[in-house]
């Protein structure tokens, strides 16, 4: 049953910890669906941890591969190698080792237009649909099982940055975004709020003191995209130590 608008915060004690935390709840979301499995991946530093435990024997070894899909939820236009695209990262993480090269679903920024993200965005909404098999997400039947996220200083989440009309869009499932507002500031391509949503669950990784303030900010209720960012079902946010602004410590 869907719990809506609620999040769950989870303390943890450090980095470690939150990777951890975080494989477990992968581990589980997988267990619930004994079907096709869909995961919706994050870039930035916060998740390589997490990636990287997936690729261990502990997990790889429970991991059922052939039936779990990797998506991308939000990309930067850089060429597919770059060690600044999301999904080159997390492929080298652990995706490379351990998936089937079929179910894993990067956004096109190796095209001719790769300076366009409206066209990469248009490939990947297509991409999107095609695996869903509707235009119109309904709720009863989420797009994701897991969409994993992270939050950026200025309380971005995805390439979802405040004030920019990507945060807005409530029709398109993906959408160019020309320039970001932090490094890099190259385009990006994003998937849009309701898509992100159409999930079993949410689950952001915050870690390090350097997010103490935009967590501060977040937990005041401050409207960012990071906190418009709701599962339909569970958003769970895991939090460490050094995150944590100091009335929120345990
Ligand atoms: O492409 C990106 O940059 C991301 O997907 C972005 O939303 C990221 O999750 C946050 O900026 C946190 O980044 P860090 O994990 O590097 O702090």
């Amino acid at each position: 049953m869907a719990t809506s608008h609620e999040r769950k915060i989870i303390p943890v004690a450090d980095p470690a910890a939150l990777a951890k935390a975080a494989a477990e709840r992968v581990i589980a979301r997988i267990e619930q669906n004994p079907g096709r499995v869909a995961v919706c991946l994050t870039g930035g530093s916060s998740p390589k941890a997490l990636y990287q435990l997936l690729a261990t024997r502990e997990y790889r070894d429970t991991i059922p591969w052939d039936r779990i899909d990797w998506f991308i939820g939000d990309e930067r236009l850089v060429p597919r190698k770059d060690p600044l695209h999301n999904m080159c990262m997390a492929r080298q993480a652990f995706l490379d080792r351990c998936a089937p090269a079929a179910n894993v679903h990067p956004i096109a920024t190796d095209t001719a237009d790769l300076n366009d993200p409206d066209v990469s965005a248009a490939l990947y909404e297509n991409e999107l649909m095609a695996f869903y098999g509707a235009e119109q997400l309904d709720p009863a039947r989420p797009l994701f099982d897991l969409v994993l996220m992270g939050v950026g200083p200025d309380g971005h989440t995805a390439s979802l940055f405040p004030g920019y009309p990507a945060v807005a869009e409530s029709a398109r499932w993906v959408v160019g975004v020309p320039k970001a507002n932090v490094e890099p500031f190259v385009p990006r391509v994003t998937l849009t709020l309701p898509t992100l949503a159409s999930c079993r669950e949410m689950l952001f990784e915050i870690a390090g003191e350097s997010k103490r303030a935009i967590l501060a900010r977040l937990l005041a209720g401050e409207d960012l995209p990071a906190n418009r960012a709701r599962s339909q079902h569970e958003t769970v946010w895991l939090v460490d130590q050094a995150a944590l602004p100091e009335d929120f410590r345990g």
